[in-house]
């Protein structure tokens, strides 16, 4: 079907003709779980215990979420509280300097991930310049890609903003070190821009004014979101500090998760830095990553308007059991915020930021929406302890931060391209370690458990 400007919808109809296609994929196509067990596949590349099949090394980030003890019966796994490093160094501490020492830390933790050791102040100064000059996007940019084609998912405006900017680089496919650090260093800088721009983009197709405000050289990155962000650009520094501390703690999370993963798989190949960053935006993309943050607002909501009295335990269980039964909110059965990959009892970064909500919260007067989160949190993790027969699930980063950024005035749109905002950081560490050390395609095996059959020529079948 061709796009039809007078029948926009005809262009995503599912037809008959779909459907019929549909059924006769579906006959084909099933795979019976049972022989995952047979094959002894590694699902989600996860070993038996859950733990995570180790695929690389890296010094850039990790996580820790259990002990392991031996005994004569072989080693055990002893979950754990959750630990976060960056380069060995405990991220709740670089998050304290933004707290604490009156500086804005998310400049500083990238400068960590990247180059291993923290910056002098004079290295951070040069750090800093550096990165305020690469902010500015291509002359016309804006209007040239930006604005082009309905927005109607941020990401995706934001990914193919990465994506174009291979065309305004002279030397787009060169993979050595300096020109890659370049692009990464361009990127980061860029990644806020392209956020709000694409925000402000939005919201001029859902009929509001377009306003664009430029980077400032000398404010952060937080500071630099808040301003292009609001029409007066305005922002207090409680709102900066928090968005800071936000961004340090979505900087990095090891090798594995999904979206560096993903980086490190494409960078392998010896794709272009715009590539490998464009594909890292789209695994962050997905609910059950990054997307996570809106998908735990959009639950929330769902459950206000669902369960009338808030601090009814049998109401609110009653909820979560349809939810996780696929029977409410968007039919998935997940608990957006709860669970995690690594984490077995707690994410270190959850902690900090429910400490912000519990101090926001009752700044702004909403302990009552403070108090069914918390109620949502307990009876979920309850019910799936139960359901999966665990004696710990974590609550994960996403489940309070977009009630932080809510509280903080950001729109929901945003969330998810704040953890890109963050995140590139990390990607850009990886994408270097991965050129200079994993010097291997990344190629693991899937096992064909189709039969080998002859061709049948068309008058046959
Ligand atoms: C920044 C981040 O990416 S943090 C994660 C953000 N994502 C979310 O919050 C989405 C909700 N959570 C989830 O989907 C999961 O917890 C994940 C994807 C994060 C991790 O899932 P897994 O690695 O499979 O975790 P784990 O091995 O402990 O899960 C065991 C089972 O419990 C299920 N489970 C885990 N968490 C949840 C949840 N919140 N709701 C419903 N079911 C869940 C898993 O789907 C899995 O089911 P399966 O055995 O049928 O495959
Ligand atoms: O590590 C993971 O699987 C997901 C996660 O928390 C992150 O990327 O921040």
């Amino acid at each position: 079907m061709i796009w039809n400007e007078k029948r926009e919808n005809a262009y995503c109809e599912i037809t008959p003709a779909l459907l019929a296609l549909k059924e006769q994929w579906e006959k084909k196509n099933y795979i019976d779980p049972r022989l995952y067990k047979e094959y002894n596949v590694k699902r989600g590349l996860r070993d038996e215990d859950g733990r995570g099949v180790l695929t690389g090394l890296t010094r850039v980030g990790e996580i820790q979420s259990y002990q392991v003890t031996s005994g004569p019966d072989g080693e055990h796994i002893i979950p754990d509280e959750g630990m976060l490093y960056y380069r060995g160094i405990d991220c709740r501490e670089i998050v304290k300097g933004s707290a604490e020492r009156g500086r804005f830390a998310f400049e500083e933790a990238a400068y960590l991930l990247l180059f291993g050791e923290l910056p002098t102040a004079d290295q951070l100064q040069d750090f800093c310049v550096q990165l305020a000059s690469y902010r500015t996007l291509p002359t016309n940019f804006f209007r040239d890609v930006i604005m082009k084609a309905p927005p109607k998912d941020l990401m995706n405006t934001m990914q193919r903003a990465i994506l174009t900017l291979f065309c305004y680089d002279d030397k787009p496919n060169d993979v050595g070190l300096e020109n890659v650090l370049r692009q990464c260093l361009q990127l980061t800088a860029n990644m806020p821009v392209l956020a709000i721009y694409a925000y402000q983009a939005w919201r001029y197709s859902q009929g509001e004014s377009l306003f664009i405000h430029v980077p400032k050289p000398e404010l952060s990155t937080a500071e630099n979101f808040l301003r292009m962000l609001r029409e007066d650009r305005s922002y207090t520094e409680l709102e900066a500090r928090v968005l800071d501390v936000a961004l340090v703690l979505h900087a990095d999370h090891g090798g594995g998760n999904n979206s560096t993963f993903t980086n490190h798989v494409v960078t392998s190949s010896g794709t272009d830095t715009y590539s490998a960053i464009a594909a890292s935006m789209a695994s962050l993309k997905g609910p059950r990553h990054g997307g996570a943050n809106s998908k735990v607002m959009d639950m929330m909501d769902d459950i206000k308007t669902h369960v009338r009295d808030w601090g009814s335990e049998g109401e609110i269980t009653q909820y979560l059991t349809k939810l996780l039964d696929k029977e409410a909110f968007d039919r998935s059965g997940l608990i957006y915020g709860l669970g995690h990959a690594v984490y077995t009892r707690s994410d270190p970064r959850c902690e900090v930021f429910r400490d912000y909500v519990h101090r926001l919260a009752g700044e702004k007067g909403l302990e009552q929406e403070l108090a069914l989160y918390s109620n949502v949190e307990r009876i979920g993790k309850q019910l799936l302890m139960e359901r999966r027969h665990k004696d710990a699930i974590s609550t994960n980063i996403d489940f309070y931060s977009g009630f932080v950024y809510e509280m903080l005035g950001l729109p929901g749109e945003l969330y998810t391209p704040l953890f890109a905002v963050a995140r590139i950081s990390g990607w850009s560490a990886h994408r270097m370690e991965e050129l200079s050390s994993g010097g291997k395609l990344i190629r693991p095996r899937y096992e064909c458990v189709e039969e080998v059959r002859s061709y049948i020529p068309m008058e046959n079948r």
